[in-house]
């Protein structure tokens, strides 16, 4: 079976040849499985953004190669590479257009990925039709608010539409980047299980940065720890189900050497 996403031997530099280099990724090798959902969890600077933005392409990579549904897309730029990837941000301002109504928003993302020539702002009836199944599927009512333009919406409820948008066209690869981290508690639960939820309708492959230690063992069925560049643990299925936050942070402990230091680090 071809991997949806394949690393192999991915290095990352920054100030490469100065006095203020830092090797960041110290080759990483990783492998995921159709439909896998992976939560991405290390202390401050592991490298867990760069890992993702050496994914999506953001960051041209030093060394290595990034492979997609078998396709090697290690050279191909951020705008080629979207039409695989589909991505969520901390911050719920990033991924929508405040001015533009929820389907507006949602036509976009429909047409992503798709030639220019296809651009028309005309939502047509089946279009919208669908549109309103799709946000029926996040059970906050949103399907009624087609019209609300999104700024006028909630984090939580901005935040879901991102989701929604980023996994509209069943992407080979979803990237969540500290998705829920800007959310209150109650919300971001709201949005975790929103998650959960559309990773497994759409069988979608994902890889999530949390600080939440707690999510990252309740949510998805992999975890990996980063440490200073390099994968420290990768646990799946039964051993990652019966693992419990003290049992995480000792293992971290094991690996590296010393405690997890994570200033924003959420044990429960
Ligand atoms: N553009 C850059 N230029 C120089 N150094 C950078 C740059 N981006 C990141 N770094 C450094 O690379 C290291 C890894 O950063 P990265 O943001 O990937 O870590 P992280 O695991 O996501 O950390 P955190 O959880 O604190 O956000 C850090 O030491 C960071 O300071």
């Amino acid at each position: 079976m071809t991997n949806a996403l394949e690393l192999r031997k991915l290095h990352q530099f920054f100030n490469q040849g100065t006095v203020n280099e830092r090797h960041v990724l110290k080759g990483i090798d990783l492998k995921l499985a159709p439909g896998e959902f992976v939560a991405v969890i290390g202390g401050n600077g592991a490298g867990k953004s760069t890992l993702l933005n050496s994914i999506a392409g953001s960051l041209p990579v030093d060394q290595g190669q990034i492979k997609i549904e078998g396709e090697d897309v290690t050279y191909e730029t951020v705008a080629k590479r979207a039409r695989l990837i589909g991505r969520v941000f901390q911050d719920p301002q990033m991924g929508t257009a405040p001015l533009l109504t929820v389907e507006e928003n949602l036509s976009l993302a429909l047409l992503r990925g798709q030639k220019r020539n296809c651009w028309s702002f005309g939502v047509k009836k089946k279009q919208r039709q669908f549109l309103q199944e799709q946000l029926a599927l996040l059970n906050l009512g949103l399907e009624d608010r087609l019209s609300a333009e999104i700024g006028l919406l909630s984090g939580g409820q901005r935040q879901a539409i991102t989701l929604l948008m980023a996994t509209l066209q069943n992407p080979a690869l979803l990237l969540l980047d500290e998705h829920t981290a800007a959310l209150d508690p109650q919300t971001s639960q709201i949005v975790m299980t929103l998650t959960a939820q559309l990773v497994a309708e759409k069988q979608l492959t994902t890889l999530m940065i949390t600080h939440n230690m707690a999510d990252a063992l309740k949510f998805g069925n992999r975890l990996i720890m980063l440490d200073q560049g390099q994968i420290a643990i990768d646990v799946a299925g039964a051993e990652k189900a019966q693992l419990t936050v003290p049992d995480l942070l000792a293992l971290f402990k094991h690996k590296s050497g010393q405690d997890l230091t994570d200033d924003r680090v959420l044990l429960s």
